[in-house]
């Protein structure tokens, strides 16, 4: 079973929210979605720019994009990875979000060239704090951001979405909430471990299209809250809207006080 409601149309675009009965059904259809979307675009034009998240549905996702029939298709060397956040430990570390995303995906797509996977700096890498790893991104992401843009107008970008209704790693009241810029480093995070590096408000709200991933009951209250449009210091996911579409895709579960 799969819902499909049409919930607002804005300045900011379409909102959609779309319910899969479970989070194996959805993280196949994220990967389906995403493929479909890359396929879409790539018909008309090059290159696609794509942030990644990390957290249980995301990389779930990713692992269904790899095992899918249509991922060769895709001409991977067109296709740019970019993360919402990162956890900032060493390189390599199981925990990175960057690790997850490579063993899930990222090391099965042999034509994707190196150069198109954009990671947020470990410690150790010529940088030695969060403020330092955003820095570096954020100078990254302006080497793609056209003449005269504040923020390179992603395709998608991805978020899972955490209990608390974070999103990335902009936490509720947490400093990193008000940064400016593209990118802020994280610290304080309740969500392990506490050292981060995110993706801004503002950054997210750049990218064309913005899709929320959420599963299991836990998450259904922030979910009922972020649709609701409560304020972004409590429930930062109410923030996460993309400029041309925003997309909202959870399971059964995810969405049983908001449905
Ligand atoms: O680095 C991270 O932890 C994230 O990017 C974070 O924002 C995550 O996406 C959510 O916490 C959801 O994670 P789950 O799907 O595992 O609940």
């Amino acid at each position: 079973m799969t819902t499909d409601v049409e919930t607002e149309t804005s300045a900011h675009g379409a909102r959609l929210v779309v319910v899969h009965p479970d989070a194996g059904v959805l993280a196949e259809a994220v990967a389906s979605r995403l493929l479909t979307r890359i396929l879409d675009i790539q018909s008309v034009r090059t290159p696609v720019h794509v942030v990644l998240t990390g957290g249980t549905v995301g990389i779930r996702s990713l692992a269904a994009v790899a095992a899918h029939p249509v991922r060769d298709a895709v001409d991977w060397t067109g296709v740019h990875f970019w993360w919402g956040d990162e956890r900032f430990l060493p390189a390599g570390d199981p925990e990175r979000n960057e690790t997850q995303a490579r063993e899930a995906l990222l090391d099965h797509l042999p034509a994707l060239p190196a150069q198109n996977v954009h990671v947020m700096a470990a410690p150790g890498e010529g940088v030695g704090s969060p403020e330092e790893s955003a820095a570096l991104y954020a100078d990254e992401l302006s080497r793609f951001t056209p003449d005269g843009a504040t923020h390179l107008a992603f395709d998608v970008l991805l978020l899972g979405m955490g209990p608390d209704g974070h999103v990335a790693s902009l936490f509720p009241g947490n400093a990193g909430l008000a940064a400016q810029g593209a990118t802020t480093g994280v610290h304080d995070s309740p969500k392990p471990p506490p050292e981060r590096v995110s993706l801004t408000f503002s950054a997210i709200q750049a990218a064309q299209e913005v899709w929320v991933v959420a599963a299991g009951a836990e998450k259904a209250p922030a979910v009922a809250s972020a649709l609701a449009g409560d304020p972004v210091e409590t429930t930062p996911a109410a923030g996460a809207i993309g400029t041309r579409r925003t997309l909202w895709l959870v399971d059964l579960a995810a969405s049983s006080t908001s449905s």
